[in-house]
């Protein structure tokens, strides 16, 4: 059975999360799409809320996140406990926000980021282990 991700965005990261739909697909995944469902002015903290409630629920590991920046769904996301939301801007970062820090949503930003690069830190988001160890000791002093 194919593994479920969720993905949300407001409406600057609307259209980058129409373009990373298929590449998910692509890669095997199953997308749970928390919306929003168009262009229309939306306020990130309710998807990233959607995300949070999602992962809580257990039937997600994984989510994708997208704003304009992705600053401010990232900063929403993260004021849920169960939720390590990295910001990453490209293929380095998003290897990064797996093996040091554990995060289980990828936030990207809209107007930041083309979809080329988006793409890339997807599939290394997707892909890349957490490396434990250390590391470990400091996620667990997340609070
Ligand atoms: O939170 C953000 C900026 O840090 C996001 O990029 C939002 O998408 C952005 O603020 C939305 O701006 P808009 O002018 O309402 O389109």
């Amino acid at each position: 059975m194919a593994e479920k991700i969720a993905i949300a965005s407001d409406h600057a990261g609307y259209d980058l999360k129409v373009q990373l739909k298929p590449e998910l697909e692509r890669l095997g995944f199953e997308v749970v799409d928390l919306g929003t469902d168009g262009p229309a002015s939306v306020d990130y903290p309710d998807f990233a809320l959607k995300m949070a409630e999602t992962l809580r629920a257990g039937t997600v590991a994984r989510g994708v996140l997208v704003c304009g920046s992705g600053i401010g769904i990232s900063m929403a996301a993260n004021r849920h406990k169960h939720v390590r939301a990295a910001l990453c801007h490209d293929h380095l970062t998003a290897k990064l926000s797996r093996q040091h820090n554990n995060a289980n949503v990828l936030c990207l930003g809209g107007r930041t980021t083309g979809p080329d690069v988006a793409k890339d830190c997807l599939r290394v988001f997707l892909e890349t282990e957490f490396e434990g160890g250390r590391h470990q000791n400091r996620v667990a002093k997340f609070c």
